[in-house]
């Protein structure tokens, strides 16, 4: 399987957005608006705790996926860059 990073996942998202792809399941979200994507946020990041008490490594890896693409989707739908949040790291 081929690895996708953080940063190029980003860059996948940022890409999509600017060119509008209607078959985008991103697009449709942004379009949505940050108090759907913030409700996204919160719902990955309580399975991300499901997972990790019960359900074992790779369920929890997947879910973090699913978080990491969420916060990603935020970032974009509230103008900001990855260095914007790097900077505090
Ligand atoms: N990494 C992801 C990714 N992770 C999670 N998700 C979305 O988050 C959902 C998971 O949420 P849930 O756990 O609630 O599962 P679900 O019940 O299927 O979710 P609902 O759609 O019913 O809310 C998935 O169904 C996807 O819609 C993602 N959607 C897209 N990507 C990647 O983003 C890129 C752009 O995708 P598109 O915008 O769809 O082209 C591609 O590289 C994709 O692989």
């Amino acid at each position: 399987m081929a690895m996708k990073s953080f940063e190029a996942l980003f860059a996948e998202l940022q890409a999509k957005a600017a060119c509008q792809d209607p078959q985008s399941g991103t697009v449709q979200l942004l379009e949505k608006g940050v108090h759907t994507i913030g409700k996204k946020v919160i719902e990955e990041a309580g399975e991300v705790w499901m997972a990790a008490e019960h359900e074992g490594r790779q369920r929890t890896a997947e879910e973090i996926s699913q978080l990491l693409y969420h916060i990603q989707v935020m970032m974009i739908a509230c103008g900001l860059e990855l260095e914007d949040v790097y900077r505090y790291l």
